[in-house]
């Protein structure tokens, strides 16, 4: 097209905003004339809309947002701007400025406007009353494509980039006594920076390749899932000792998917309602989480009930919990509360979600709670083995292979240690510290560890054999009173 396209372009910007009240009655014929045989359709998509023309238009956002990645290349004027709570400058199109784009062969031709009303007016905050739009020109004879198609294609686009470059956030529910009626601000937010990664976790890589594709195949999966006629949402169950990664993992996920958290605390919601109307504040793309769901409620069911005094006495940790339970007496969310939450007709609305439970203890969850189909997947996330160490020493100490490695594989093998603490370890402490005071420190912990547990063995061995003889003294003397 080259020059002649850019004639034509010129020409019909002229045309497009040439103010049409400063014509006379016999001009203004002649354009309408002139409008019967022009080529070209205009869209128009104003930055402002709503009865009171406050609410800010997401078709002009998203718009924006795509125009912003092809002006950056091709318009002569831009706008610097810096984002909202952030330092990062964004450019955009500068008003009267257009640009190009071709969409399956078809040319067409974007322009951004500002118009001012002319009069003076007294207003408060400056420049409030000028009104931005969006305009786009093309060929009549590709109307449908462009309406039907194009269209589309540049919501979609410009939705992406927007996800794409917004800031994360991390949610928590506020109880309910602060919630406001109108705001139904029943989270609150802070901007979610956690600089975990799947790079970063230490786990054994096949492992860790399963859990990115698991996760990639979900966000992907909107058709999917609208075929086989299922809500667009997957639950994971992560599970295993403190300090073996569960919360790191969260953040990763997060990160891996540009996902928003709700980081969902139980015991602060009163009743299955309240969850309802928590559940339904959540936005899409975003992970629900709620954190050692074992300690949350007393989510175990009859059955462990019964059970509880008698386990009480062996494990002191249950003990814990049990007491935990019994302070959160208050919430009245009840485990077929929470199995609706997750797989009800409520949870339908919004999409795109996964929901993540994590627990010290999987034996102590009800089965129906984390049957497949609501925690689909199952991750255990367990002590540190050689290959997570092997990441931990690439990570913090950049090596790949060193003599003590061996060392630490035949201890590793012997003992349980977490993450956590392997990596606390093998973390210079200061700029002196090289790899091999690193790993020998490592070393050292490790062998006590194993020390530690030996000497626990020993302990219980003792206590058992001790209860045994009691009790056989009992019997005995039992025998001769009898
Ligand atoms: N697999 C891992 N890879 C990298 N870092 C880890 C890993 N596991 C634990 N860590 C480190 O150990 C610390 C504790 O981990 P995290 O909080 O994720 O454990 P958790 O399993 O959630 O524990 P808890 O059950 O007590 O909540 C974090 O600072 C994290 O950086
Ligand atoms: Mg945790």
């Amino acid at each position: 097209m080259g020059q002649v396209g850019s004639t034509i372009a010129g020409l019909m910007v002229a045309y497009a905003y040439f103010p049409k009240e400063l014509l006379g009655p016999g001009k203004r014929y002649a354009l309408k004339l002139f409008s019967y045989f022009y080529p070209y359709l205009e869209i128009t998509i104003p930055e402002y809309q709503g009865e009171y023309g406050f609410t800010r238009s997401k078709v002009f956002a998203a718009v924006e947002r795509y125009l912003n990645a092809k002006s950056t290349k091709q318009a002569q004027r831009l706008q610097a701007n810096v984002a909202n709570n952030s330092d990062t400058i964004v450019l955009t199109m500068a008003n009267q400025e257009q640009v190009t784009d071709e969409y399956k062969g078809i040319k067409l031709w974007w322009a951004s406007k500002l118009t001012t009303p002319n009069q003076q007016s007294i207003t408060f905050y400056p420049r409030e009353d000028e009104k931005k739009h969006f305009k786009l020109m093309f060929h009549k004879r590709y109307r449908d494509i462009i309406i039907d198609n194009y269209l589309k294609h540049v919501l979609d686009e410009g939705k992406a980039i927007t996800i794409k470059e917004r800031q994360r956030k991390l949610f928590t529910n506020n109880k309910s006594e602060h919630w406001d009626f109108y705001r139904m601000d029943v989270w609150s937010h802070v901007v979610f920076e956690h600089p975990a990664s799947f790079d970063t976790l230490a786990m054994d890589p096949l492992k860790k390749q399963e859990i990115i594709d698991d996760l990639m195949t979900f966000s992907k999966a909107k058709d999917y899932y609208a075929k086989v006629g299922k809500a667009w949402k997957r639950g994971y169950l992560l599970y295993g000792p403190p300090g073996t990664g569960k919360s790191t993992m969260i953040a990763a996920m997060a990160n891996l998917l540009k996902y928003d958290i709700y980081d969902l605390e139980l015991t602060s919601v009163k009743d299955n309602t309240e969850l309802r109307k928590l559940l339904i504040n959540t936005s899409s793309k975003s992970i629900v989480v709620i954190e050692d769901i074992d300690c949350s409620l007393d989510l175990t069911g009859q059955r462990e009930k019964k059970e509880k005094k008698k386990d009480e006495e062996k494990e002191p940790i249950k003990e814990v919990i049990t007491k935990k339970t019994e302070e959160n007496k208050s919430s009245e969310v009840t485990l077929s509360g929470l199995l609706n939450f997750i797989d009800g007709l409520w949870s339908s609305c919004g999409s795109e979600r996964i929901i993540v439970f994590t627990t010290n203890y999987k034996d102590k969850l009800d089965p129906a709670l984390i049957r497949r189909g609501r925690m689909d997947k199952h991750i255990e996330l367990s002590y540190c083995g050689f290959e997570a160490f092997k990441a931990f020493a690439k990570k913090y100490l950049d090596i790949d292979s060193h003599d003590l490695f061996v060392e630490v594989r035949r201890l590793l093998e012997e003992t349980k240690m977490t993450p956590a603490d392997v990596a606390e370890n093998l973390m210079p402490k200061s700029d002196g510290e090289d790899e091999e005071i690193c790993l020998m420190r490592l070393v050292k912990a490790l062998e006590e560890a194993k020390e530690e547990e030996k000497r626990k063995v020993e302990e219980q061995k003792k206590a058992k054999a001790k209860g045994e003889e009691e009790e056989k003294k009992k019997e005995e003397e039992n025998g001769e009173v009898i």
